[in-house]
């Protein structure tokens, strides 16, 4: 990141803009730059690294400065995360200032509580400590202060994996095959790829390594008729259309039509003709009930907290909330519930989220199964080996940004008799 003075001032606003979090911090930040169109890539790049760093480290942050503004967390997050030295701030810094900032500069992160380290909620930490050890929420919280790499999904249909590898390599961004996801590429730094040649003509999207293996543990097979019932702007889908080789039919329904618009130029690109988005009013919609029992394959990539995403959206600590989660769990047990009713006899119901938090997971899946004994689980691993995924968290899929680099996604695989 390259600093110039006049970086101070311009973060500072949008930083004062973003903070009270009336709105997910991302969207705050496309507002902030469309207002204000002179400035320039560097700017912009500055701008939202202080802005989403300052984010991750919050709480330590605004421990050690005196009073929180803009202004001190923006300097305090400078000095102590972006190897930025005094001097070079001195020109455009004040005496008093510069005094404060030599002070923090001595403050360690280790000397602060586990809920700072971490960079946790109190409420949040209260559910954690019932089922990990310290150690293990610390790592999880230094895991999601990163942020998350580039994941890109190579659409085979269109090109090869090795093939996308070579021709990003010979441009000089640094790349390589995700080690779980067979058509998965990381990329080192970010390059602007949605304006990259391989992603106008459908051959790349972007999408986490383990939005992917979500993918591959439905495993839909060609011709078959399957459903994805939380689609979104369609990262899952397509991946499921892509592993039917555009045979057979997805539906991609979602209650969200600003998110089925988004689809449209993904689905567009990807060439595929097997993925029809379905906008449905809720879970019991007509348009679900009548496929009821005809179905191969679902997948639920359920409406969640998000935690398991707090590397690309840290501001999902101050909007979600102990009560947002109980509402959120109902909605989780509804849409399984009529998801379920969806299969045919030795379907495949596969549910999921970006959580690591058992009440929106295994608890969800446990009186899931009680409610419904039709339903038997699968085992994440075995269904991953079939696929040729090396990859064993258990009976359940539980992936972690820690030890997996990847979102902290959650699934559980059932079949229906
Ligand atoms: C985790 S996101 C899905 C992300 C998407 N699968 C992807 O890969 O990009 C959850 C989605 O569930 C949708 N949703 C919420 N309530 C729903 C309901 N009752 N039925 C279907 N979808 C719902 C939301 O609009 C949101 O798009």
């Amino acid at each position: 990141m390259r600093f110039v003075p006049a970086h101070l001032d311009i973060a500072a606003t949008a930083i004062r803009a973003v903070l009270p979090l009336e709105y997910p911090a991302d969207a705050i930040l496309r507002r902030f730059f469309r207002e204000n169109p002179t400035l320039g890539s560097n700017d912009r790049a500055f701008v939202a690294e202080a802005v989403f760093g300052i984010l991750r480290h919050r709480f330590f942050l605004e421990q050690i400065v005196n009073l929180a503004t803009p202004r001190s967390l923006l300097l305090a997050y400078l000095i102590k995360f972006q190897g930025i030295n005094l001097r070079e701030l001195t020109a455009c810094i004040s005496r008093t200032e510069e005094k404060w900032l030599a002070e923090i500069k001595a403050i360690t992160l280790e000397s602060q509580s586990l809920a700072i380290q971490a960079e946790f909620p109190e409420w949040l930490m209260e559910k954690l400590t019932h089922f990990m050890p310290d150690t293990d929420i610390l790592d999880l919280g230094h895991s999601l202060q990163q942020p998350a790499p580039l994941d890109l999904r190579v659409n085979t249909l269109l090109t090869k994996r090795n093939e996308v590898l070579e021709a990003l390599t010979q441009e000089g961004i640094q790349a390589q095959i995700t080690p779980y996801s067979p058509s998965g590429i990381r990329i080192v730094g970010r390059p602007a790829i949605n304006r990259h040649p391989l992603f106008q003509s459908g051959k790349i999207e972007v999408q986490d390594e383990g939005s992917q293996l979500l993918g591959y543990l439905l495993a839909p097979k060609r011709g078959e008729m399957v459903v994805d019932f939380c689609a979104g702007s369609g990262g899952k889908a397509l991946l499921l259309g892509m592993l039917m080789n555009s045979k057979g039919r997805v539906y991609a329904f979602d209650v969200s039509e600003k998110r089925l618009h988004n689809l449209k130029p993904r689905l567009k690109r990807s060439t595929l003709s097997n993925l029809h988005p379905q906008l449905i009013s809720h879970e019991n919609d007509i348009k679900v009930k009548r496929l009821a029992g005809k179905i191969d394959r679902v997948l639920v990539d359920a409406p969640c907290s998000g935690l398991g995403t707090l590397r690309r959206n840290p501001d999902l600590k101050w909007r979600q909330s102990p009560k947002s989660i109980e509402e959120i769990k109902k909605k989780q047990m509804a849409i399984l519930a009529a998801a379920g009713n969806l299969l045919k006899p030795g379907g495949r119901l596969v549910y999921a989220t970006c959580s690591f938090l058992p009440e929106e997971n295994q608890e969800i899946i446990e009186s899931f199964l009680i409610q419904y004994p039709k339903f038997t689980l699968l085992n994440c691993t075995d269904l991953l080996s079939q696929q040729n995924i090396p990859l064993d968290t258990g009976e359940l899929l539980q992936l972690s940004p820690a030890l997996h680099h990847t979102d902290g996604f959650f699934a559980a695989a059932m079949t229906f008799t």
